[in-house]
């Protein structure tokens, strides 16, 4: 089957200097392609940069520190990838939160900058305005797929971000302007904002008894990578929600069922 070759592509990573963001550029870069990553953390990003620099090349990796939920900041981090590697090809909206007790900045950072991100890119990328086309991936989560109790903010922002994308991926106009919208639903891995989380910690209730129900059921990071590779590789993504599990890697459509005229329903 033809494939979108990541070989050489510019993948523009939120969110990179740990965690699922540092190993998917890990991935991609093991593939030929280049990344340019920002991530809040100035001094984790600066080492996550002279590793990857050393384990791949300095001239396929850069960093630069910035809080996405800065527009500015985010927009100059993307012009500056665009004046290193000269253009941006995939960007990723990687970086996330998991803090229930902070409301405001979790939709912020998981929402509200996703979209930004998304238009900002677009408007970089459109074909129509001198841009080469480009695709644009939401880091979702299983939390963007079904209902968590557990974590309600989080599980309406990733929510929310797969329904932007989708949404997105459906405008007719971004065919014309070459672009391209798809979404990634990992399920919890031992990496990252998951495994940190306490019970009490970031109002997310009941995280002891998650923590133990996923002890052997996380997915393999390496599953993940690999799953974001393929996703990333489709001639065709636009409009992709993919999912990975522990053994499982699944195309999902997420669509509303009428339940009839009655409350609760009848079974
Ligand atoms: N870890 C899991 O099990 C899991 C499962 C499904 C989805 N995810 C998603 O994967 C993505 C990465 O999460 P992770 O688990 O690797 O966590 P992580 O904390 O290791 O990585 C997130 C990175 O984003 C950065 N970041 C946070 N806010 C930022 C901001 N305002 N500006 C710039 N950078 C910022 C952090 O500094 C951090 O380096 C998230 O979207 C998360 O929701 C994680
Ligand atoms: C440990 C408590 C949940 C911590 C959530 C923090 C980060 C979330 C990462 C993933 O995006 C979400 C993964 C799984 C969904 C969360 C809870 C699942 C509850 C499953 C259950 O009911 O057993």
């Amino acid at each position: 089957m033809p494939k979108y070759e990541i070989e050489n592509k510019v993948f523009f990573i939120t969110g990179g200097a740990q965690g699922f963001g540092k190993e998917i550029a890990k991935g991609v870069l093991s593939k030929g392609a280049k990344v340019f990553f920002v991530d809040i953390l100035r001094e984790k990003g600066n080492e996550t940069l002279r590793e990857l620099a050393h384990q791949f090349s300095s001239s396929h990796v850069a960093f630069t520190a910035a809080d996405i939920v800065n527009t500015e900041a985010f927009e100059y981090a993307f012009t500056e990838a665009i004046r290193v590697f000269g253009q941006v090809d995939v960007l990723l909206n990687n970086a996330a939160i998991a803090d229930e007790t902070n409301m405001s900045r979790m939709i912020e950072t998981n929402f509200t900058a996703v979209i930004h991100g998304s238009q900002v890119a677009s408007n970089y990328m459109r074909k129509d305005k001198g841009g080469k086309g480009g695709r644009i991936i939401a880091m979702s989560s299983i939390a963007g797929l079904g209902y968590y109790y557990q974590l309600p903010v989080y599980n309406a922002a990733k929510h929310g971000i797969r329904v932007y994308s989708k949404a997105s991926s459906q405008n007719p106009s971004n065919k014309d302007r070459g672009l391209e919208f798809a979404c990634f639903h990992p399920d919890a891995s031992n990496i990252g904002i998951f495994p940190t989380i306490d019970n009490g910690q970031r109002g997310i209730r009941d995280a002891a008894e998650i923590l133990e129900s996923y002890r052997d059921n996380f997915v393999p990071i390496e599953d993940v990578v690999e799953a974001f590779i393929e996703l990333a590789s489709l001639e065709h993504m636009n409009g992709a929600d993919l999912f990975v599990g522990k053994n499982k890697r699944t195309y999902m459509e997420v669509e509303g069922r009428e339940v009839g005229d009655k409350y609760p329903a009848e079974s």
